[in-house]
């Protein structure tokens, strides 16, 4: 990028305008946590209609358009602290125990969106949650955004 060609630049140290201070565009966080779970799917054919495990990696994007004094759009501590909170009543249980899984296949989908359901209530009303996904493993997930 030429910055001399942007409409902001003024000459060397000296950026300027008010899109240093607005911008008009969104802000996206993205957070990670994981958690360890059995679970089995019935009506699966295939070994997944077994009882096994995975390390689970949730993923989560939020996004907003308002920074606070500091400059941020949410701390990353709090939705980390969210996020964790949520895979606690996960973690080390068997998934097939846990509502509403005791009702629907724990797939990595409907776990997406059980997820994102539960994580959009605990933020405030300037954030939104722009999607969740749920790494079954290293090279498979699945990311619910409504
Ligand atoms: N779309 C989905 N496909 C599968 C899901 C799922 O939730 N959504 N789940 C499974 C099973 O849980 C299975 O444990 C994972 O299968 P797989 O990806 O095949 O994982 P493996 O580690 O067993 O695969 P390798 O063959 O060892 O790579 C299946 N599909």
């Amino acid at each position: 990028m030429d910055i001399t060609h942007n409409a902001l630049y003024e000459g060397p140290g000296k950026l300027s305008g008010s899109m240093h201070l607005h911008g008009g565009g969104h802000y996206e966080l993205t957070v990670k946590d994981h958690f360890d779970a059995a679970h089995a799917l019935p009506g699966y054919d295939g070994p997944c209609q077994y009882l096994h495990g995975h390390t689970w990696e949730v993923e989560v994007v939020i996004a907003g358009q308002h920074l606070d004094e500091v400059g941020m759009l949410y701390d990353f501590k709090d939705i980390k602290r969210d996020l964790h909170q949520l895979l606690e009543n996960f973690d080390h249980r068997c998934l097939n125990d846990v509502a509403p899984f005791d009702e629907i296949n724990p797939t990595a989908e409907h776990l997406a969106r059980v997820m994102f359901y539960e994580l959009e209530k605990t933020l405030p009303a300037h954030i939104s949650l722009v999607e969740l996904s749920v790494w079954e493993s290293p090279i498979a997930k699945v990311t619910y955004r409504p």
